[in-house]
């Protein structure tokens, strides 16, 4: 069925013409201080609603539309993930490659990045190249980037989850360098909430294109399906013999015989999930350097919580101590103004 524009106020509409998109969602992110605390969806945590196991034709983790097939509203609903083949175009992942080699050559230095290395490689190896930048994260001031997410194609799946008040928190191009051999190219298994202080958990989505084909030599994202109806679990640096990158969290204590999935994904596929979804991705066992695009998704209805007090706590730490160490940030005192700073 076609998806069919309908009126939205005051923050993005999904359906907004592409050229004025870029811009009323950066509006949006001005405001990201003090989004509405009103219109609470779901319980905080999110946690299975006791109702629901009663009405299973009840959907807690996608809103009606006109988007979804049900087959396809089911499947996120059962495993909080949906993967839509072919969704970006290849222009757009080449006009988006072409931007992250220029930031690689610091031809290009948006306001507020920041750019993340592999901890195996050496200090020495630090002169800026494709080959020693393992991730961008908060490229919202980069033009050419952001166009990711203001893609019509891509906001049309995201409002399924978000509703139609859209706010991209935090963007991503993961540049996945090839394993040198200590395993620290893994992401260990994590759920997103674990970074993010806003709720409901339900209302957040992660939008995650494959900028080329990603199976797992390469290193593809490994789903635990369904763990998104559980709640937020503790996490904690990996015991790993070859190291861990910073703030690469990992949950200890998840079920082990829980079934896993590799996301085999060609470029252009975008995969959605929430942000209680247990992933993580293995090794790059290549030789090439594996993209992707991302971004988290959320609705302006989202509330801040304060993480002091819980599992999020420690993470809130080092977030702060990284955004000052990237962008010298004194006033950045806790996660909630990291994501404001880092969407002025
Ligand atoms: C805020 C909301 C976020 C929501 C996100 C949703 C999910 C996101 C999950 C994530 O991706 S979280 C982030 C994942 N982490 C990374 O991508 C790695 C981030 N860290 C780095 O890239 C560097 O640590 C950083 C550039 C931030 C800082 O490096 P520095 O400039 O302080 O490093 P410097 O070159 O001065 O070296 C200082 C020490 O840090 C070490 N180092 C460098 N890169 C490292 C690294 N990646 N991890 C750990 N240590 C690292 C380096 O070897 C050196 O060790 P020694 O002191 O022993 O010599
Ligand atoms: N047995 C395990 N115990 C704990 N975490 C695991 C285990 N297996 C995998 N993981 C985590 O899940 C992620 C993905 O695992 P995956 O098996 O796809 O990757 P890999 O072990 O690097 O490569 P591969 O198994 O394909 O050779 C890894 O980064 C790791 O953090
Ligand atoms: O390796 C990947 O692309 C997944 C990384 C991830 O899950 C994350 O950064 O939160
Ligand atoms: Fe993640
Ligand atoms: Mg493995």
């Amino acid at each position: 069925m076609k998806w069919s524009p309908r009126p939205r106020v005051g923050v993005l509409a999904a359906a907004m013409a592409q050229q004025r998109a870029a811009t009323r969602l950066r509006i949006v992110l001005g405001h990201l201080g003090c989004p509405s605390a009103g219109a609470v969806v779901a319980s905080p945590t999110s946690g299975p609603i006791a109702s629901a196991s009663f009405h299973p034709q009840q959907f807690q983790y996608t809103l009606d539309n006109d988007v979804l097939s049900l087959e396809q509203r089911k499947f996120y609903e059962e495993n909080g993930f949906l993967v839509i083949k072919n969704l970006v175009s290849d222009a757009d992942i080449q006009r988006f490659r072409v931007e992250f080699e220029k930031i690689c050559r610091e031809e290009s230095k948006p306001v507020g990045l920041m750019v993340m290395r592999d901890v195996s490689i050496a200090k020495s190896e630090y002169s800026p190249s494709e080959k020693t930048i393992s991730k961008i994260q908060d490229f919202q001031e980069d033009k050419e980037l952001f166009r990711f997410c203001t893609l019509p194609e891509v906001l049309k799946y995201v409002e399924c989850f978000t509703g139609p008040n859209i706010m991209a928190m935090h963007t991503m191009l993961i540049n996945k360098p090839p394993d040198t051999g200590k395993k620290t190219s893994r992401h260990p298994l994590h759920q997103d909430l674990h970074y993010f202080p806003f709720r409901p958990s339900n209302r957040i989505v992660c939008a995650w294109t494959a900028m080329e084909h990603i199976d797992r030599n390469n290193g593809c994202l490994v789903v635990l399906p369904g763990t998104h109806k559980g709640c937020l679990k503790p996490h904690d640096y990996p015991q790993w013999e070859g190291g861990v990158n910073a703030m690469f969290h990992g949950i200890q204590d998840y079920d082990k015989d829980h079934a896993r999935v590799h996301l085999v994904m060609e470029k252009g596929d975008t995969v959605f999930f929430h942000p209680l979804l247990i992933h993580g991705s293995g090794r790059n066992q290549t030789q090439g350097f594996r993209k992707v695009i991302s971004c988290h998704f959320v609705s302006a209805d989202c509330h801040y919580i304060d993480v002091k007090g819980t599992s999020q706590e420690n993470l809130e730490k080092e977030v702060v101590e990284t955004a000052r160490k990237c962008h010298g940030d004194a006033n950045t005192t806790d996660l909630k103004v990291h994501l404001h700073e880092m969407t002025k």
